[in-house]
């Protein structure tokens, strides 16, 4: 798998209306909508050729739609055959039937041009598709869901490439879901900024290789669409990341307390403890119930370990108030004395302390998450609740059923806003919102980190950063980047302890050292 945690894109993540605003405010602005077509051919173009030049292609289809993506594939058709490449043409609409700058592009090729739905990929190197882009509106028809099948198997079978103008035709630019059928693609190039459909699953399997052009839209137009979706990189996060200073201490480095389970579940909890310490928290305990403490001790070095029983125990160790940030739920048990120690955790106190919430720490609320809220909303500092998709689903049934929630990215929103918490919406494209709106979603993930104790991991990375005082929304960002990116270097065969393990790495990474 390709290093793609570190691809350069910008960090603004838009939806096809905020798309379609950009481009109103350019035209309007005095940028001709021809000139911002032949930008967007121009880049498509450059692209074509060099996986052309790679693959020694000489022969393209381009494939165009009845707007103006297809005007965009008119030109790109123009300028690959102006660079000597065999190019042919087919539409899905009658040329007659084509509008504004998309039939100005058309009148412009001077091939000739046959029915999409009855052409031929044999013969072709490589085809561009340009048949929906970001007005896609409803799902495809029958004709147009079988072209597009007929286009995925040729490529399947043929091995050459497709390359997606904007956005693989019948993926839905602003949830990513598939309208009756999308384009496989080996590469995709969208214009001034992605799209939140490009990132989110099951888009982001279409895109192939994803492409950011510039085509003439000033970033300022940015300004009035009030962006608060953002593509989880280091650019997000990087200011804020807590660093040691030379007259720093373990102590200002701050001190996450752990909770682990009884004797027979620990091994969750000492995963948490450890990514904790090598997250950058100065000091780490666990917390253990009497019986597991011998386990506990003896299998840990750096991470102290404190007795504590029931909520009662855990309230006697939060008294200690450097211990800024708590962690519960990996290996806790499913029980009411789970909710009475998250909300012992979560109390509201004088000082602030920040709290991760992982696995069975939510899984104990299932059958009344107003109270798990009722406990979050209070809280004095801020807190991070980590479901994936099955514990989100039985929490924010509320969200997943919410007519209004069309997509990962919404639910994990009205999530947050129900809780008052920043929730990380696990999974390949993991979401990060915060209750005032702001998201990050992760662009790409390694399928080897779907291993036993990488939730654990994971809960431990954010609450070192959070013991480290970092702000909740950018500690969880970057936790899930960091934890990503850990994965990605270490590569095959990945356990949790891995994870940890590639910390250090990542922190070269990101320190330039
Ligand atoms: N200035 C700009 O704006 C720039 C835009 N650029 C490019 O334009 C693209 C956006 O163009 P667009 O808005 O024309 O939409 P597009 O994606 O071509 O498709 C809409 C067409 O399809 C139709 N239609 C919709 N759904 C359908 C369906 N299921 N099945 C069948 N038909 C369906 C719909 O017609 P409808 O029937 O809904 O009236 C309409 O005719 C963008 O992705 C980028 O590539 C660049 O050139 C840079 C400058
Ligand atoms: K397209």
């Amino acid at each position: 798998m390709p290093a793609v945690l570190t691809v350069d894109l910008p960090l603004e993540v838009l939806t096809t209306d905020q798309m379609a605003r950009a481009d109103r405010l350019t035209i309007e602005g005095g940028v001709p909508a021809m000139t911002l077509m032949e930008n967007a051919a121009l880049a498509l173009a450059k692209a074509t050729s060099q996986i052309l030049q790679r693959t020694s292609g000489r022969r393209v289809l381009v494939l165009c739609g009845p707007g103006n993506n297809g005007g965009d594939g008119f030109v790109a058709a123009s300028l690959l055959r102006s660079q000597r490449y065999k190019v042919r043409v087919a539409s899905l609409a009658r040329l007659e039937e084509l509008r504004g700058p998309a039939a100005r592009a058309a009148a412009a090729w001077p091939g000739a041009v046959t029915s999409a739905l009855e052409c031929e990929f044999e013969g072709a190197d490589l085809v561009v598709d340009a048949l929906f882009g970001t007005g896609l509106a409803r799902d495809l028809d029958a004709d147009a869901c079988d072209l597009v099948r007929r286009l995925n198997r040729w490529r399947r079978a043929s091995g050459q490439n497709v390359v997606s103008v904007d956005i693989p035709s019948g993926v839905d630019g602003t949830t990513g879901a598939v309208r009756g059928a999308a384009v496989e693609a080996d590469a995709t190039v969208t214009f001034f900024r992605v799209k939140t459909g490009h990132l989110l699953l099951p888009g982001r399997l279409h895109c192939g290789a994803l492409a950011c052009a510039h085509i003439g839209i000033r970033p300022s137009a940015l300004e009035t669409l009030h962006v608060s979706t953002f593509i989880n990189a280091p650019a997000l996060w990087r200011s804020d990341l807590p660093l040691p200073q030379i007259e720093g201490h373990k102590y200002s480095r701050g001190h996450a307390l752990v909770v682990s389970g009884g004797a027979s579940f620990t091994g969750a909890a000492r995963l948490s403890a450890a990514a904790a310490l090598r997250a950058g928290a100065g000091l780490v305990t666990l917390a253990s119930p009497s019986d597991a403490l011998t386990v506990n001790a003896s299998a840990l070095t750096s991470v102290m370990v404190r007795p504590a029983d029931g909520a009662r125990g855990l309230a006697a160790v939060l008294t200690d108030e450097r211990k800024n940030a708590v962690a519960l739920g990996p290996g806790l048990g499913v029980s009411e004395e789970s909710c009475a120690k998250v909300e012992t955790a979560l109390a509201p106190q004088a000082y602030r302390r920040a709290a991760v919430l992982d696995a069975d720490a939510l899984s104990s609320f299932a059958h009344d998450p107003e109270r798990l809220w009722r406990a979050t909303r209070a809280a004095p500092g801020p807190v991070v609740m980590t479901p994936h998709a099955g514990e989100f689903a039985r929490l924010f049934a509320c969200c997943e059923n919410d007519g209004a929630c069309r997509s990962k990215l919404d639910k994990a929103r009205a999530a947050a806003r129900a809780s008052g918490a920043v929730v990380v919406y696990k999974g390949p494209d993991t979401v990060v919102a915060a209750p005032d709106g702001r998201a990050s979603i992760l662009p790409s993930a390694t399928p080897w980190l779907a291993t036993a104790g990488s939730g654990d991991a994971l809960t431990g990375i954010i609450a070192g950063l959070l013991a480290q005082r970092m702000e909740g929304f950018l500690a969880a960002s970057c936790a899930v980047w960091m934890h990503a990116r850990a994965a990605e270097i270490y590569g095959p065969g990945l356990i949790a302890d891995d994870i940890i393990a590639s910390l250090p790495h990542v922190w070269r990474e990101l320190c330039g050292r």
